[in-house]
C-alpha cells in the first residue's frame, strides 16, 4: 500500500492500492476517518484515495503552523535560505515523478508537467535567494542628531494558501516559497482534482529539513470547508488564493471580518492582438504556446484573438493547418501535444462556447468538436473565424483548446475593444512598430503585457493582474511583500 504521495507513480505502474493522508507536523496523517478518489483526467482511473478532511484537519494544521511559527521565525536567515535551497535540489531530482504525477492527476503531457515542475522549483530556488534580500530601509527624519526612523520587514505569522488543478506544483511553490522565505509557516490546500503534487511537495520539503509543522497539507473534497475553516480562523495572517474571479469575490467577503490580508490570482480573458505589421511567423508561434499551454487551461491563455485586417486570412488558414496537425492524445502517451480537458465540465463549456460562435455566424476552419474515441475529456484543438465581438468568448474564459479569432481594423479599436472587460491579467501584441509595441505596453489594461512573447512567464518577474484578476505579485523581488509587514521604528537617542 502506498500511503506517500511520491510513491504514487511506482504503485500505479504496479497497479498496487494507495491511499495518501494529509501532510501535518512533517508526516503523512495515516488511518483519515475519510478518503476521496482523485482521477485521470485521460481515462478516468483511480490514481489514488487521498484524505477527505474537515474543519478538524484544518484546525489541527493551523496549530501545527502556530507552534512551528517562533522558531523558524528566529532561525538565523542563511539557514532558511539552505533549507529552502535544498528543496529546490530534491524537487529537481525528483522533477520525473513529480511530472507523471502531475500528468497522472491533471492530464497533461508529460513534457509540460515536468517543465512545470521545472518552473514550480524554480520559485523555489528564487525565494531561496531573495530571503536574503527581506531589506527595510532607514528613512530621514530632518532630526539625525537624536533620532532615526528605520523601517523593518518582519513575517506575519501563519499563512494559508488555497489553489487550483490546473498547474497543481507551481501555483503551490510560488506561494509557500515566499512565504517561508520571510518567516511565515504555512497551510495549504490544494484542489480537490489535484492534491498529490501538493503533498509529494510537502514530503520533499520535510526531507530537505523544513521543520516539523512550518509547511503542512490538508487535502479535501469539500472546497468550502477550507475556505470557511481558513478565513474564519484569527490565527490564520493572510489567505494566498489562486482560482477563478467567483471564488475569490467569495473568499475575500469571508476574510472581511477578520481584516486578513489576502493575495488573490484570479481569473484572465487575455487580448492578444495580430497587427498588420507583425512578423507573422513569431505572431503564429507566440499565439500556439501562449494558447494550448495545458489545453488552454490557463490564467493568462489568449481567450480573444484579434487580427488586423491585412493578415487575417492569413493567419486564420495557418492557425487551421497547426491546429490540424496538433497531436491529442493521454498526457503520459509519447508525442502527445494537447492532452485532454480536467473533466467533463470544462468540454462542456468549451462545446457551450464554441456553438455560441457558431450561432453567432463564426465558421469552423479546425476542431470544433468532442474526441470521444480518445474519452470522454477530450475536445479537439478548435480554429474559428469571423467571430463576432458580442461572442461568448470575449466575456468568459473559455478554457480549453479554442482559437476564437476576431477582425478588427484600426489600434484605437482593438485597445477599446481588449480593455472592455473586467479582467485584466494578462495580454499580448505582436507588432514590428516599435511606437506601436510601447503603446500597446502601455494602454493595455493588464499585470502583464507580452509584446511579440507568448511565453511570459518566469520567477524572476512579477506575476499577477489589475481589475478583476486579483491583486497582489507572485515571483519577483515584489513576491515577498505580501508575506511581510512592514514596522516602522522611531528611535530617539
Ligand atoms: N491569476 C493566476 O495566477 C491564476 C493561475 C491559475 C489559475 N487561475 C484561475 O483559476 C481558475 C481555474 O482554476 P479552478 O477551476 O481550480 O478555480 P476555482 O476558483 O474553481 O478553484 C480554485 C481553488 O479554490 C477551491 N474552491 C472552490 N470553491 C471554493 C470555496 N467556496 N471556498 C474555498 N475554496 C474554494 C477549489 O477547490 C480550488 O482549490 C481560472 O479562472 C484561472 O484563470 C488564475
Ligand atoms: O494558470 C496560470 C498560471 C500560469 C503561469 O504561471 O504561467
Amino acid at each position: 500500500m502506498a500511503s506517500s504521495a511520491l510513491e504514487v507513480v511506482t504503485a500505479v505502474a504496479k497497479g498496487g492500492p494507495r491511499r495518501v493522508g494529509h501532510w501535518i507536523r512533517g508526516a503523512a496523517v495515516v488511518d483519515a476517518p475519510a478518503y476521496y478518489k482523485v482521477r485521470n483526467p485521460a481515462n478516468d482511473d483511480v490514481v489514488a484515495e487521498v484524505a477527505d478532511g474537515d474543519a478538524s484537519t484544518v484546525d489541527e494544521a493551523i496549530r501545527a503552523a502556530q507552534e512551528a511559527y517562533p522558531a523558524w521565525r528566529d532561525k538565523p536567515v542563511e539557514a532558511r535560505a539552505k533549507i529552502l535551497r535544498r528543496w529546490y535540489d530534491l524537487v529537481v531530482q525528483r522533477s520525473d515523478a513529480l511530472g507523471r504525477l502531475i500528468s497522472l492527476e491533471n492530464g497533461k503531457p508529460l513534457g509540460e508537467a515536468v517543465a512545470e515542475v521545472r518552473y514550480g522549483a524554480s520559485f523555489i530556488e528564487w525565494f531561496s535567494e531573495e530571503a536574503r534580500r527581506a531589506y527595510g530601509d532607514v528613512i530621514p527624519t530632518g532630526n539625525e542628531g537624536d533620532r532615526r526612523a528605520i523601517v523593518l520587514r518582519q513575517p506575519l505569522g501563519v499563512c494559508a494558501a488555497i489553489t487550483p488543478w490546473n498547474f497543481p506544483n507551481a501555483m503551490l511553490t510560488r506561494k509557500v516559497a515566499p512565504a517561508l522565505a520571510a518567516g511565515n509557516t504555512m497551510v495549504a490546500r490544494p484542489s480537490e482534482l489535484t492534491p498529490l503534487s501538493a503533498l509529494a511537495l510537502a514530503e520533499l520539503a520535510t526531507e530537505a529539513g523544513v521543520p516539523a509543522g512550518v509547511f503542512n497539507v490538508v487535502s479535501g473534497s469539500r472546497a468550502s470547508v477550507f475556505g470557511d475553516a481558513f478565513a474564519n480562523s484569527c490565527t490564520v495572517r493572510m489567505l494566498s488564493f489562486t482560482g477563478s474571479t467567483r471564488v475569490g469575490r467569495l473568499l475575500l467577503a469571508q476574510c472581511a471580518p477578520s481584516v486578513k490580508r489576502t493575495e488573490m490570482e484570479l481569473g484572465g480573458l487575455a487580448p492578444l492582438i495580430v497587427f498588420d505589421d507583425a512578423d507573422v511567423e513569431v505572431a503564429l508561434n507566440g499565439l500556439w504556446s501562449a494558447k494550448m499551454r495545458n489545453s488552454g487551461q490557463t490564467c493568462i491563455s489568449p481567450n480573444r484573438i484579434y487580427v488586423q485586417s491585412g493578415v487575417y486570412d492569413t493567419v486564420v488558414e495557418r492557425l487551421a493547418a497547426r491546429a490540424r496537425r496538433a497531436r491529442v492524445g493521454p498526457g503520459l502517451e509519447s508525442g502527445t501535444e494537447v492532452g485532454p480537458l480536467i473533466h467533463a465540465a470544462a468540454v462542456d463549456k468549451v462545446e457551450r462556447h464554441v456553438q455560441d460562435c457558431v450561432q453567432r455566424g463564426a465558421q469552423v476552419l479546425a476542431g470544433g468538436k468532442r474526441m470521444p474515441e480518445l474519452g470522454d475529456n477530450f475536445y479537439a484543438p478548435t480554429v474559428l473565424r469571423d467571430v463576432p465581438h458580442d461572442a461568448l468568448v470575449a466575456r468568459e474564459e473559455t478554457f480549453g483548446p479554442v482559437i476564437a479569432v476576431m477582425r478588427f481594423e484600426t489600434e484605437d479599436e482593438v485597445v477599446r475593444l481588449a480593455n472592455d472587460t473586467e479582467y485584466g491579467l494578462s495580454s499580448y501584441a505582436f507588432t514590428r512598430d516599435l511606437g506601436r509595441a510601447f503603446r500597446m505596453a502601455q494602454q493595455l489594461e493588464a499585470g502583464i503585457v507580452g509584446v511579440n512573447e507568448g511565453v511570459v512567464s518566469n520567477a524572476a518577474m512579477p506575476f499577477g493582474g489589475v481589475k478583476q484578476s486579483g491583486h497582489g505579485r507572485e515571483g519577483s523581488k515584489y513576491g515577498l511583500d505580501s508575506y511581510t509587514n512592514l514596522k516602522y521604528v522611531l528611535m530617539r537617542y
